[in-house]
């Protein structure tokens, strides 16, 4: 069992644990007027369909990095382009020995060589192309040279010899459209004749932080706090496939987050804080004022469940995170995680289990999503100071166990959410 202490705290804002016995289909979880608020994945698909994916546009093959390919890589050469040579040694025709044809060499990189007959060979580098009439490669090590004749062992016909469209023939598909672009997926790219690609944007995010208690520097003083939101918020979205544009922090004034959301020129908007029905939580109703529509207020999920989503009248979507840091990482791989992958027509990541070190509570109704640690690719330690307004847990932890209700026992196999990393 983790501790009653981060139990407690991590249920703060819910009914009291009971031993209840896990329903086979999670129940959904009652909001605080009584309302029946979505599942987590129900949440989650929600947010998945809320976005269409933004337009394609062509980037320059350098700054295409962790976009995701709009259209399959197809390639535009064949790969090796030529018959290339896998070694440095002698490009050699026919069984040896073989008689020098005094040429300097064929270097990588050189125009085509003039032709080999049987019996003659010709020094030849890694990668250079391949002179006609060559049947083979000799590596450097295994040849000797005297008075203008080259000795070896006779190489097997086409030994060391890379052939044209070995790797690929032009118009061969090398990656399916919706990959997103790795190091090695951009060097492919080149390779494959690419100075462009046509890839999804990174969708544009804007981050606006809320409340007037936060300070930006500095210790906590006469009753203010640090901003925690602000600082991992942006990065965040950023490994989760987001361009994030800025970062503003706006108190508790109702005008200026009207003023933000109705000029904001991003993709998708994330606030943070003022989900709840708290005095200075003006969120909601600045909502309403804009004509937004509420795609999902709270979530049968723990800790997070007032976190919501919003569709702005120009189609743009609003993802509110709560204002308690653990809540908010929890609606960040709730709601952003799923509309950013929609976003940029991503893939979902892969899904990943784990076995519980330890056994973990659950709330009677709703999903935890609990901060562990992966001390075995197999397995999953659920930490401690996990509550929703703590960050110590989640910041040692690798990823979001998902806890149906009622609790897991001790090697129940969970589903895991990754923590992104940037
Ligand atoms: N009567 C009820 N009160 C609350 C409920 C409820 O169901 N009924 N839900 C609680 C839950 S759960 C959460 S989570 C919070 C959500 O609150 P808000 O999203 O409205 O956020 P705030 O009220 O602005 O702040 C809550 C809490 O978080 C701290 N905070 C806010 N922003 C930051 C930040 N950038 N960095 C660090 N900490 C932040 C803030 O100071 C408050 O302590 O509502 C509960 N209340
Ligand atoms: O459950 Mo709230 O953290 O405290 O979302």
């Amino acid at each position: 069992m983790i501790d009653d202490f981060d139990d407690a705290l991590a249920l703060a804002n819910g009914p009291a644990p009971a031993a209840v016995a896990a329903p086979a289909e999670p129940a959904p979880g009652r909001g605080a007027a009584g309302r029946e608020l979505p599942g987590w994945e129900t949440a989650r698909a929600i947010a998945h369909r809320a976005a269409r994916p933004l337009p394609p546009r062509r980037l320059p093959i350098d700054l295409a990095l962790g976009h995701t390919l709009a259209a399959p890589l197809t390639a535009l050469t064949d790969l090796p382009a030529f018959d290339t040579s896998a070694m440095d040694g002698w490009a050699v025709a026919g069984p040896g020995p073989w008689r020098l044809t005094g040429a300097a060499g064929v270097l990588a990189g050189a125009p085509r060589a003039e032709p080999l007959t049987d019996g003659q060979a010709v020094p030849i580098a890694t990668g250079a192309r391949i002179p006609s009439g060559a049947t083979a490669v000799l590596r450097s090590e295994h040849g000797t040279v005297a008075r203008g004749q080259l000795s070896g062992p006779n190489p097997e016909p086409g030994a060391d010899v890379r052939p044209r469209g070995q790797e690929c023939r032009t118009g061969t598909e090398l990656l399916p459209a919706r990959t997103t672009l790795t190091p090695a997926a951009l060097g492919l790219a080149a390779a494959a004749g690419y100075d462009q690609l046509a890839v999804r944007p990174r969708p544009r995010a804007e981050v606006l932080v809320l409340g007037d208690e936060l300070l930006f520097r500095g210790l906590p003083h006469d009753g203010r706090i640090r901003d925690a939101l602000g600082p991992m918020t942006g990065p965040w979205l950023t490994a989760l496939g987001a361009h994030t544009l800025v970062t503003r922090r706006l108190g508790d004034d109702a005008e200026a987050l009207h003023e933000a959301i109705s000029t904001s020129r991003a993709d998708v908007i994330v606030t943070t804080g003022s989900t709840a029905a708290g005095p200075v939580d003006h969120l909601r109703a600045v909502l309403r004022r804009l004509d937004a529509q509420l795609l999902v207020s709270g979530v049968a999920v723990r800790p997070g469940h007032p976190m919501l989503l919003a569709e702005l009248p120009g189609g743009v979507p609003l993802v509110g995170l709560p204002g308690n840091p653990l809540a908010a990482v929890s609606a960040l791989l709730t709601l952003a995680a799923p509309l950013l992958c929609a976003l940029a027509d991503r893939p979902a990541p892969e899904e990943a289990w784990a076995e519980l070190t330890d056994a973990v509570r659950g709330h009677p109704t709703d999903t935890r999503l609990v901060p562990v640690r992966r001390p075995a690719p197999e397995e999953a330690r659920p930490l401690s100071y996990a509550g929703p307004a703590m960050l110590r847990g989640i910041a040692a932890a690798s990823a979001l166990a998902v806890i149906p209700p009622g609790g897991a026992e001790a090697h129940t196999r969970v589903r895991l959410l990754d923590l992104p990393h940037a």
